[in-house]
C-alpha cells in the first residue's frame, strides 16, 4: 500500500531535491508541500525543474496543513522542527533534513548552535555500524549534515577495522547550493564564481562536534578533528579529502583489503577500482557516495577521499533512504545510483 509523504521547505533546495525523488520513488505518494514566505504561490515558480508538480500551490508551514500523511519531511531552517514534531502523533515518521536532533552532546549543541538544545532523535546514517537497526521501525529520524555524511562514509571504515589513529585531519571542498537558497552576504556571485575559499577555520564550522560524534562512535574512543571546508564555484557536491594516522604495520593493500570488505554490501557508498579518485560530477544527482582510500607510506597517513551530491546522499536522498528503512521498504526504493558525467 502507497504510503503519502508531505514537504514542509518545498520552496528551498533541500526541499525540490526530495521533491525530485520521491516523483519517482514507488512507495510513496507526494501530499502537501509547505513553504514560509513563497506560501500561497505555484511551486512552479520556485522549482521549474519539477514540471510534474509545476502547478501545485505552496501551503502554509502549519502542524494542521503537514498532519494526516504517513511520513513529514522537513526541509526547514535549523531551529524549526521541534515545535511541529511535537504536534505531530508518534504514528507519524517525522524526518528532519536540519540539525535540531542530530547530536546527542548537549552542551556540544549549545556550544556550537548557539541555543537550547531540541534533543536526539536517531540518526539518518544507515552505513555507520548498528545504524539500519537505529531504524527500523524508527518515527523519528535526524538527517546528518553534507559534510559529516561524507567525513564519515570516508573515515568510518578505517575506524571500524582499527586500522587508523583517532586523530583526523578533514579538508572538504563544497558547493554553494549547501548554504540553501536564500541571499547570504559570503554567496555574492561575482565573488563566488571563478574563486574557492575555506569557511569556518580552526574548528569553527558546526559539523564539527556532529563528525567527531559519529567517527568516535567507530572507533570507541574519542576521535580529535580539524575540519576545514572550502566553498569552491559550482552548485552542488562535496568533495572531502580525509587523513589520519596509520596505526603500526598498515600497508596500503591492507587499508584497500579493509574498505572492500566493509564496503561490498553497501548499495550506496562504492570504493573505485584502484587508481580512480572520486570526482563530484560522477555523484551529481546520485545517492552514491565514491571513495578511494589510500596511504601515504611518507607522512605515515591513511589518505581517504569520498565525493557525494550535497543535495542527495547529503541531504534528500539519505533522508529517503533511511525513511525507506524505517517504514520497512527495501532501503534502496526510489533511490538514484546513476550519476551525471563528466
Ligand atoms: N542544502 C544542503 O546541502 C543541505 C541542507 N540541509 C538542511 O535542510 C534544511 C533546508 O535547507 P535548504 O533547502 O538548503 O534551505 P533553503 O533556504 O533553500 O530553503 C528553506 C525552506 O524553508 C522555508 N522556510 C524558511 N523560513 C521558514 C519559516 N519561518 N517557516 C516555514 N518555512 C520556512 C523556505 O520557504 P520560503 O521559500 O517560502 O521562504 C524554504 O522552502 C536546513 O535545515 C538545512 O540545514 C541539510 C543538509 C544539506
Ligand atoms: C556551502 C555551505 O555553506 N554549506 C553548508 C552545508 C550545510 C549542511 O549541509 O548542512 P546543515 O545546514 O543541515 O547542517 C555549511 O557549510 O554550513
Amino acid at each position: 500500500m502507497g504510503r503519502t509523504a508531505a514537504v514542509a521547505g518545498a520552496s528551498g533546495y533541500a526541499g525540490g531535491e526530495l521533491l525530485r525523488i520521491l516523483l519517482a520513488h514507488p512507495g510513496i505518494e507526494i501530499g502537501a508541500l509547505t513553504a514560509g514566505g513563497s506560501a500561497g504561490t505555484r511551486l512552479g515558480e520556485h522549482q521549474p525543474h519539477l514540471l510534474p508538480l509545476a502547478d501545485r500551490i505552496l501551503a502554509e508551514t502549519s502542524v494542521d496543513n503537514l498532519a494526516g500523511h504517513d511520513v513529514v519531511f522537513l526541509a526547514l531552517p535549523h531551529g524549526r522542527s521541534a515545535a511541529i514534531a511535537e504536534q505531530l502523533g508518534d504514528d507519524v515518521l517525522v524526518v528532519d533534513c536540519g540539525a535540531d536532533f542530530r547530536l546527542a552532546d548537549s552542551a556540544a549543541w549549545e556550544r556550537f548552535y548557539g541555543s537550547p538544545h531540541a534533543g536526539t532523535w536517531p540518526y539518518g546514517l544507515p552505513e555507520l555500524p548498528g545504524g539500519r537497526e537505529a531504524l527500523a521501525g524508527a518515527r523519528r529520524i535526524a538527517v546528518p549534515g553534507c559534510h559529516v555524511t561524507t567525513a564519515t562514509l570516508a573515515l568510518a571504515p578505517a575506524f571500524d577495522a582499527d586500522i587508523a589513529e583517532p586523530d583526523v585531519v578533514v579538508v572538504a571542498v563544497t558547493g554553494t547550493s549547501g548554504a540553501g537558497k536564500a541571499p547570504k552576504p559570503h554567496l555574492i556571485g561575482s565573488e563566488v564564481m571563478g574563486s574557492a575559499g575555506p569557511y569556518g577555520v580552526g574548528g569553527a564550522h558546526r559539523h564539527n562536534p556532529e563528525i567527531v560524534q559519529n567517527l568516535s562512535g567507530v572507533a570507541g574512543t574519542p576521535v580529535t578533528l580539524s575540519f576545514t571546508p572550502v566553498l569552491a564555484p559550482m552548485s552542488r557536491g562535496i568533495l572531502a579529502t580525509c587523513t589520519a594516522p596509520l596505526k603500526p604495520g598498515v600497508t596500503v593493500q591492507a587499508a584497500r583489503t579493509t574498505y572492500e570488505r566493509r564496503l561490498s554490501a553497501e548499495p550506496f557508498v562504492h570504493l573505485l577500482p584502484e587508481g580512480t579518485w572520486p570526482t563530484t560530477a560522477m555523484t551529481l544527482g546520485a545517492n552514491t557516495a565514491l571513495v578511494q582510500v589510500t596511504v601515504d607510506e611518507a607522512a605515515n597517513r591513511l589518505v581517504a577521499i569520498a565525493a557525494i551530491d550535497n543535495l542527495t546522499k547529503g541531504t534528500a536522498g539519505g533522508a529517503v533512504q533511511s525513511a525507506n528503512i524505517a517504514l520497512g521498504l527495501p532501503e534502496t526504493t526510489g533511490l538514484p545510483l546513476t550519476g551525471v558525467a563528466p
